[in-house]
């Protein structure tokens, strides 16, 4: 299996690591002729206003959003999840714009006020450590979007189809098991709902 990591910017060097740790293979991803062959996609934390200046510089937009559309997942975590919305408080565009959801930025505080937390995540079976850094959250999750975590009443996880998508640093920590249910994802494509499946219910 081969997973890339959009390598413009953030948490990459982690992600990588945690994906071979989980037994795949990691693909940095700086171009879009690396999107080809992957089986699926982290779109790491970092800044997502940044991020964005270094994917049209890259001219990556419309490659992502292909890559989203092919059906093959793709895993967005904090300025990730960003990335993914379909909106953005009070920010008039999203990015890719592909995950039905809004989401509100830096919904936690500033840097200074980064925090650890264990979480409760549908699914696995003891609390999760997860790391939370200037963190978004999800504040409308849309038709078909599967809440997996709240944290303090606020969404902070999410799996819409072939996206998964959460509020934290879920790489920092040494725990693979959001990273293994991702590469569940991946193992399982064809398991997964489609966004034409969601508008028939
Ligand atoms: N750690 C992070 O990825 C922070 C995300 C950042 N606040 C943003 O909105 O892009």
């Amino acid at each position: 299996m081969k997973i890339g990591v959009l390598a413009l910017q953030g948490a990459v060097r982690e992600h990588a690591q945690a994906i071979q740790a989980c037994g795949a293979e990691a693909i940095v991803v700086k171009k879009a002729g690396d999107l080809a062959e992957l089986d699926g996609l982290v779109l790491p934390g970092g800044e997502s206003t940044a991020m964005r200046r270094l994917i049209d510089r890259a001219e990556l937009l419309e490659p992502l959003r292909e890559f989203a559309d092919s059906g093959k997942p793709m895993f967005g975590t904090c300025a990730g999840l960003v990335l993914l919305a379909k909106e953005i408080d009070g920010q008039e565009a999203a990015h890719l714009g592909v995950m039905d959801m809004t989401v509100a930025r830096n919904s936690f505080g500033r840097q200074v006020d980064s925090f650890e937390a264990d979480l409760d995540i549908v699914g696995l079976d003891a609390p999760f450590p997860a790391v939370f850094i200037r963190a978004p959250h999800i504040v409308r999750a849309g038709e078909g979007v599967e809440v997996l975590c709240e944290y303090e009443g606020r969404i902070v996880l999410a799996r819409s189809g072939a996206f998964l998508g959460c509020s934290f640093h879920p790489e920092l920590t040494g725990d693979h098991r959001l990273m293994q249910l991702f590469l569940g994802m991946v193992e399982n494509r064809e398991l997964l709902p489609t966004a034409a499946h969601y508008s028939k219910i």
